[in-house]
């Protein structure tokens, strides 16, 4: 199997990286219609498996779960995932040839075989279904011609596909139809259908392709999503040791302040996050993240080359010949660091020192965030698509790292999203570390020491008008105006 991508012409690369529509919401005035009464059968009951099946049902489909014998002889996390929740198990010979929909939630090293597997069970003019396009992308999986194949991407870990559903809301998606393979033109009824059925349609729907979802999402988690938060909780952590914070403390700090920090970033993008610093310690973040920016660039650039290229998913796709050695070295590697070894503290933290002690966390977040827009958009990606695979997702991933540290992020997110943290981390930690040389608690740990907070009214107006005239806060604007129910429940 060829890379889908680079088997395309310059300008049908072009197109489809470009294609991205947001969608309104009359566009899903018939709800689930289009799959009521249809059965949806599920293979892989892990992070968005299981999440999205019971949002399904929720929304009154069919669902079942066809997993592999072994899972269901060994009764495995996945099969007390369907089971204990009351869906129907069964093997893919019982369950595959009565699907009309068949999702595909398997991980995405996986894909390949899985799809093998099911594609001669599959009825005549069925669906296969991903919420990744990776396979059809960057491994150019050819599906059978009578197959409809379609993509329902949550922008989010599969934890908050189902907490935002429950709150009633839902969490922005990525639909697409694979051109290849639409042969009944249904792709995209069928498609909206499922995205009304998981919620997403309340949150948010990007109408894209395949083609625009890879190469968008893999970029957002390499990056400022998990390579940015691991790698800067990692730096952030050993420079408070070495300048004396408490570990207690400086674990906590860390293991709550993405999140705490990011919380503002959700609500009123980079400028309202910056807002919440006082005058004095605004502009001080502003610069680190100025310099971080010019630091970091040519990494960024780097990963979306990487991932246009196809070189990222070569290389990883031979870590997976290689029985995952790099990940799983890297894994190991991950759980030996200071900070993942060192328990938060009982020390109290209020939410505003959270940003007062850790200006330099939200310099990291601004830089990464605004890096990642800037690369994915220059590549291509439209501006929509972007800033929900840089700022949006941010806060949702800092959600995980409150839980259970980086552990807790790196199980949560894909296999793909964890090798590709790791890959970042390895190049960026070394890349900072002159600047993290002249870094001292007053930017991170204590706060800074100053006497009053005033600062010349000429630059802070200069940072002002810099942190609003950014691309991703004029979209970011619009998009949040979507969500604005988001608001009332959260
Ligand atoms: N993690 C996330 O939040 C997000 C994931 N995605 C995409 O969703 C898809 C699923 O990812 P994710 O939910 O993380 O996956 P998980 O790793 O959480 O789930 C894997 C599930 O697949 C089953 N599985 C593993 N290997 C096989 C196999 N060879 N054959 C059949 N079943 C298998 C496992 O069950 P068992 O081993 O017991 O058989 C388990 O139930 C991917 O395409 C990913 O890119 C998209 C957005 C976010
Ligand atoms: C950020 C990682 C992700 O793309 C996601 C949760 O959206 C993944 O692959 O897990
Ligand atoms: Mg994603
Ligand atoms: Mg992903």
């Amino acid at each position: 199997m060829a890379n889908y991508f680079n088997t395309l012409a310059l300008r049908e690369q072009l197109e489809q990286l470009a294609k991205c529509r947001f969608m309104y919401s009359s566009e899903f005035d018939d709800g689930v219609d289009a799959l009521k009464g249809k059965k949806m059968v599920v293979i892989g009951c892990g992070a968005q498996g299981l999440n999205q099946g019971l949002n399904l049902r929720d929304s009154g489909l069919d669902v079942s779960y066809a997993l592999r014998p072994d899972a269901i002889a060994q009764k495995r996390q996945s099969w007390k995932n369907a089971t204990e929740n009351g869906f129907t198990v069964g093997t893919y010979e019982e369950l595959i040839p009565t699907a009309d929909v068949v999702l595909n939630l398997t991980p995405d090293k996986q894909h390949t075989a899985v799809v093998n597997a099911v594609m001669p069970l599959m009825k005549e003019g069925a669906c296969l279904s991903y919420s990744h396009g990776f396979n059809i992308v960057e491994e150019g999986m050819k599906v059978r011609d009578d197959l409809t194949v379609i993509m329902v991407a949550p922008k989010c870990p599969g934890s908050e596909v189902r907490a935002e559903y429950v709150r009633g809301f839902g969490v922005p998606t990525l639909i697409a139809v694979h051109e290849a393979n639409d042969p009944k033109g249904e792709g995209l009824a069928l498609a909206k259908a499922y995205a009304v059925g998981t919620g997403g349609h309340k949150a948010g729907v990007l109408m894209s392709s395949f083609i625009a979802e890879v190469k968008s999402d893999l970029m957002g988690e390499q990056t400022i999503l998990c390579g940015m938060l691991q790698t800067g909780s990692i730096l952030c952590f050993d420079k408070m040791i070495e300048e004396g914070i408490e570990p207690g403390y400086a674990s906590k700090l860390i293991q709550y302040g993405w999140e705490n920090i990011t919380e503002a970033l959700k609500y009123g993008g980079v400028t309202n996050m910056l807002d919440r610093l006082s005058n004095p310690a605004k502009i001080k973040a502003f610069d680190l993240a100025e310099e971080l920016k010019d630091i970091m660039r040519p990494l960024y650039n780097k990963h979306q080359d990487d991932i246009m290229s196809g070189h990222f998913s070569r290389t990883m796709m031979d870590d997976w010949a290689n029985d995952d050695a790099n990940l799983l070295k890297w894994r190991a590697e991950t759980a030996e660091t200071n900070f993942e070894k060192t328990p938060a503290g009982e020390v109290e933290i209020s939410e505003q020192e959270y940003f007062d002690n850790g200006i330099l966390m939200v310099a990291m977040v601004k830089a990464g965030v605004e890096l990642a827009f800037e690369t994915m958009t220059a590549a291509g990606i439209i501006a929509e698509s972007a800033y929900y695979e840089s700022l949006h997702e941010t806060p949702l991933i800092a959600n995980t790292i409150a839980r259970k540290k980086l552990y807790e992020m790196n199980a949560t997110i894909s296999d793909t999203a964890e090798y590709g943290c790791y890959l970042y981390n390895h190049a960026c930690v070394p890349l900072l570390a002159d600047f993290m040389k002249d870094i001292k608690s007053d930017v991170i740990g204590k706060g800074l020491n100053v006497d009053d907070n005033g600062v010349d009214n000429a630059r802070l107006i200069e940072v002002n008008d810099a942190l609003r005239a950014h691309p991703v806060e004029a979209v970011g604007a619009v998009l949040r105006g979507h969500m604005a129910d988001m608001k009332k429940i959260v």
